[in-house]
């Protein structure tokens, strides 16, 4: 009897915004939800009315962390805000790109877990190439592994004080 073919598992991804990038949030959500092999979670928020952007962090960073998601899209007017406040958390990588060779460099040498893109400054169509690259490029591990281990080792000596 023949074997049914092995289903790879889904990365799945969390996406969230705050009211400035609502929109481009929906296209980046299209984009995700069309591609092979990925699962998305909306987290909101959906709509023009204001919040605030580390609220939205919170719920992404803290869904990486638990496991709920092995990375998120978090989008802000500038991307600035939301990238500040995704950082504080231990273990997410986020990386605020705004071309293709960032995000190809975001993944190779920083491993981001988390793209951060601004509604207010990136176009459709470049925010497309950079998701695009950001989910097809592998971590390149060797030399920039030692340096993710130090973010993580150095904040936490520096914490220890
Ligand atoms: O870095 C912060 C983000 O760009 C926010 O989206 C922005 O500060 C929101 O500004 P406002 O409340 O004026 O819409």
């Amino acid at each position: 009897m023949r074997s049914a073919p092995r289903q790879e598992a889904a990365m799945r991804i969390l996406v969230a915004c705050d009211h400035g990038a609502f929109e481009l949030k929906d296209k980046v959500l299209a984009q995700l939800q069309a591609a092979p092999g990925v699962e998305v979670v909306n987290l909101g928020v959906d709509g023009p009315d204001s919040v605030d952007y580390p609220d939205y962090a919170a719920k992404a960073c803290q869904g990486v962390l638990n496991g709920d998601g092995e990375r998120a899209v978090l989008l802000c007017g500038t991307g600035i805000g939301i990238s500040i406040a995704a950082n504080r958390y231990p273990g997410i990588r986020a990386a605020l790109v705004h071309d293709e060779y960032g995000a190809r460099l975001c993944r190779q040498h920083n491993d981001a877990n988390v793209l951060v893109l601004g509604g207010r400054t990136t176009g459709p169509n470049v925010a497309e190439g950079i998701v695009r690259v950001w989910l097809e490029t592998e971590f390149e591990g060797a030399r920039h592994q030692r340096r993710l281990d130090k973010i993580e080792s150095n904040a936490a000596e520096y914490l220890k004080r």
